[in-house]
């Protein structure tokens, strides 16, 4: 994962070619009713039609059962699942050998001792996400939310670990998330948004030159 930009939570054909034109690397689709951002799968099996070849497609969904996987998979013929529930190491290992395809699972940062997470998924997925803990509140979603997390606790983490980072990032603070933590990927949702779900496009486009240029002050 070098040097990647991922757009989530794309929902409209405009926004998701505002996405592609301004050179997204990945662009997500949430599969979770409750969220603003959902597609439901003719509209999944539209955008991610329109973005392949152009995009990585990735379609994120939380903690599903093997039918949710596998109409999502059929409709939107994705490049890599994203998980951002409570599933299991067993579970995503299951997910991903059912699903013949990369996973990547989302992490919850709080505090340094949320990293040791991530050990018993070790093989058993193909990208790691850190993105901060969702809100207490019951009805929060798991992810989406535009919080960050203290981009300082990943100075403990070991360098050869690859990871896309998430979580509150803007189109004003991904450089210097992207200086702190030396991440080479990044992921923003709420971050490109002028309301609730709605896609920005000169915040896209913003948010993904400014990753580029902190990608590229990096060498
Ligand atoms: O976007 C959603 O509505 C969503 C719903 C359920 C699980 C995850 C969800 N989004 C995840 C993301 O958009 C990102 O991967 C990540 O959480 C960063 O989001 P943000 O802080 O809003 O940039």
């Amino acid at each position: 994962m070098d040097n990647l930009v991922k757009i989530c939570g794309l929902s409209t054909p405009e926004t998701l070619d505002a996405a592609l034109s301004a050179g997204a690397d990945l662009v997500g689709f949430v599969r979770f009713a409750k969220s603003p951002r959902h597609v439901g799968l003719d509209l999944g099996r539209q955008l991610s039609a329109q973005a392949r070849g152009r995009a990585q497609c990735v379609v994120l969904l939380v903690d599903p059962d093997d039918e949710a996987v596998f109409e999502a998979v059929e409709a939107l013929n994705p490049d890599l699942i994203q998980l951002h529930g409570h599933e299991s190491p067993q579970r995503v290992a299951e997910i991903r050998s059912r699903a013949q395809l990369p996973v990547m699972k989302a992490f919850g940062i709080a505090e340094h001792s949320d990293l040791a997470a991530l050990a018993p998924y070790a093989g058993k997925i193909d990208h790691i996400l850190l993105d901060a803990k969702p809100p207490r509140d019951p009805g929060a979603l798991p992810g989406g939310n535009g919080l960050s997390f203290d981009w300082r606790l990943l100075n403990g983490l070991d360098p050869k670990v690859s990871f896309m980072l998430s979580g509150g990032l803007t189109p004003d603070n991904v450089a210097e998330a992207i200086r702190l933590t030396r991440s080479k990927a990044v992921d923003v949702s709420t971050g490109v948004e002028s309301g609730p779900g709605l896609k920005d496009p000169g915040k896209i486009e913003a948010f993904i030159r400014a990753a580029r240029t902190a990608f590229a002050a990096q060498h």
